[in-house]
């Protein structure tokens, strides 16, 4: 048994994973989620943990694939960035409304005096929900009710107003136990397809894995460039994602397999 097998991942879906990206690394473009895929859900979004040996198995993997792998987030840029750091990928913020390409080039939503009014408003009209959390993120602001579920309906009517009254140029995006307003310029299918013009990724099929609402746009996209999608975890909402992976440590586990091959292709080949 090659040590590749004896590393194997939990599931089917993180097994043809770690085969697709150790046989044909070339062929492939990664496109992964943050919360809830990479990293596990947490009470609140500070308390996330991120595994010691994850970011270099990020870079590792992004190494053997020549650099097409992007992080697509509905976290901000810099936060992302500091979860990985001193490692810098491709990081599609704010759902795909901040852009790093992979030259280092960025492209982003700016929030207005008009938004941070309404940011300073969804703050004191939720002062008294007991529990519930805003996360301001510049551009985007989130509503959570991880803490507060009773608050569900309620805050879902706050944000749906709020988001209407920011005008076309934001939209309500329900996620995991969260409501957010975030710019509608670009989600994360539009931001798949923008890497998937940058030299570093173009002509290779797209795998994107996630976990949440906001991932299926590019869960689609990757499927309609003939790519793979992977939804991550339980959500009882549908998906149009191809395979389900049981969980962010299974997929971890299958990064850190693909990270530790380096160079080892399909035994039966060699
Ligand atoms: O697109 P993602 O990278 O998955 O980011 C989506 C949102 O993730 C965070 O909220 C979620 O994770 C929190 C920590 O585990 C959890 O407490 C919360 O209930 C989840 O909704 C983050 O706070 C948001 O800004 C992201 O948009
Ligand atoms: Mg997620």
């Amino acid at each position: 048994m090659t040590e590749l097998e004896k590393l194997r991942p939990s599931d089917a879906a993180t097994r043809r994973l770690v085969r697709r990206l150790v046989d044909e690394p070339e062929r492939w473009a990664l496109f992964l989620d943050i919360d809830g895929t990479l990293l596990d859900l947490a009470a609140t979004p500070d308390a996330i943990q991120v595994p010691l040996s994850l970011a270099s198995d990020l870079s590792a993997v992004s190494a053997r694939l020549g650099g097409a792998l992007a992080l697509v987030t509905g976290r901000s840029l810099p936060y992302a960035d500091g979860l990985f750091a001193p490692h810098r990928f491709p990081i599609a913020g704010l759902h795909g409304a901040q852009f790093r390409s992979a030259d280092g080039k960025v492209n982003a939503v700016v929030e207005t005096p008009a938004f941070a009014a309404i940011k300073l408003r969804l703050l004191q009209q939720t002062a008294w929900m007991e529990g519930v959390l805003i996360e301001d993120k510049g551009a985007a602001v989130a509503a959570h009710y991880r803490l507060a579920p009773a608050y569900d309906k309620a805050l879902e009517q706050i944000m749906r107003a709020f988001a209407e009254e920011a005008g076309p140029d934001w939209v309500l995006q329900p996620g995991k136990m969260v409501f957010e307003i975030r710019p509608s310029r670009a989600d994360k299918g539009e931001a798949v397809a923008s890497y998937l013009e940058e030299p570093v990724f173009a002509g290779r099929l797209p795998i994107a894995i996630g976990d949440d609402l906001t991932d299926e746009s590019m869960f689609a996209l990757a499927n309609a460039r003939g790519g793979q999608s992977i939804r991550v975890g339980s959500l009882s909402t549908e998906t149009c994602a191809l395979a389900k992976a049981s969980s962010p440590s299974a997929l971890r586990s299958a990064l850190a397999t693909i990270a530790s091959s380096s160079g080892e292709r399909k035994a039966s080949a060699s």
